[in-house]
């Protein structure tokens, strides 16, 4: 069982210094757009001596020969996960994996397929798709996987279809992950951590559910707990 995410959406580090110090183990932390674009690579360099393992976060989404230079540079950072959004397209896909795994070949190349703040409504209102959620989900997921990415971004809401339909090594990395007593801010697909634990997604980033808690040490424990499917 992979340990749950956790999504360090601050803007300086200092805050992220002190968060980390309240925990005395070795975490998986996502280092998003706020963070790494106000403080750009020190703050790998930071939490990688600390111990702890990163998913940079900065969904490239842009043409192939654009996408493919930035991936050169982010393989060279010690990251374990990095991101792109697979409405880039196969082309840029392929670019970003030999680019990113040129530098970092045992690192995790994954698409976004559907934000997670997006609805069913929004698909077909706003991107005018023909498509169901789950289909166009599943479409960018399949694209992801033929470009010879490692796994997606979805709500774990769809994990399941995705590792029916390109197997179980596929991965998944699921955010949108709210306890009930949580506010779901700007999030739409929302699902629990015990949920999402039952629907068999390989990851769950969890951000404000953990950062804005009043005791996030205490908050991240019962969030892996029912993670680890213990109710
Ligand atoms: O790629 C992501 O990590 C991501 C994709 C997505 O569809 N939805 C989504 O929420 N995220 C990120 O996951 C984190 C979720 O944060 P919370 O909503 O605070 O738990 C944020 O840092 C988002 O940028």
């Amino acid at each position: 069982m992979h340990k749950p995410i956790i999504a360090l959406d601050f803007s300086h580090l200092d805050e992220v210094r002190s968060f980390l110090k309240q925990f005395d183990e070795q975490l998986y932390v996502k280092v998003g757009m706020e963070l790494y674009l106000l403080n750009g690579p020190r703050v790998i360099e930071e939490i990688r001596a600390l111990g702890h393992d990163i998913f940079l976060d900065l969904k490239l989404y842009d043409i192939p020969n654009t996408v493919g230079k930035a991936m050169e540079g982010l393989g060279r950072l010690d990251v374990q996960m990095t991101n792109v959004h697979a409405q880039g397209g196969s082309a840029m896909m392929k670019r970003a994996v030999e680019s990113f795994k040129d530098g970092n070949p045992d690192g995790r190349l994954i698409a976004v397929t559907q934000l997670t703040s997006m609805s069913e409504e929004m698909i077909e209102l706003e991107q005018r798709s023909a498509l169901s959620l789950n289909e166009s989900v599943l479409h960018y997921a399949e694209l992801a996987k033929k470009s010879g990415l490692d796994g997606i971004v979805s709500s774990p809401l769809e994990s399941e279809m995705i590792h029916d339909a390109l197997g179980k090594d596929f991965l998944t990395i699921t955010p949108g992950i709210r306890l009930p007593e949580d506010s779901k801010d700007d999030q739409i697909r929302v699902v629990s951590p015990l949920d999402a634990y039952k629907m068999g997604t390989d990851y769950i980033v969890v951000g404000r559910s953990i950062t804005q808690a009043e005791n996030p040490a205490e908050k991240y424990k019962t969030v892996k707990a029912l993670w680890e499917g213990k109710e």
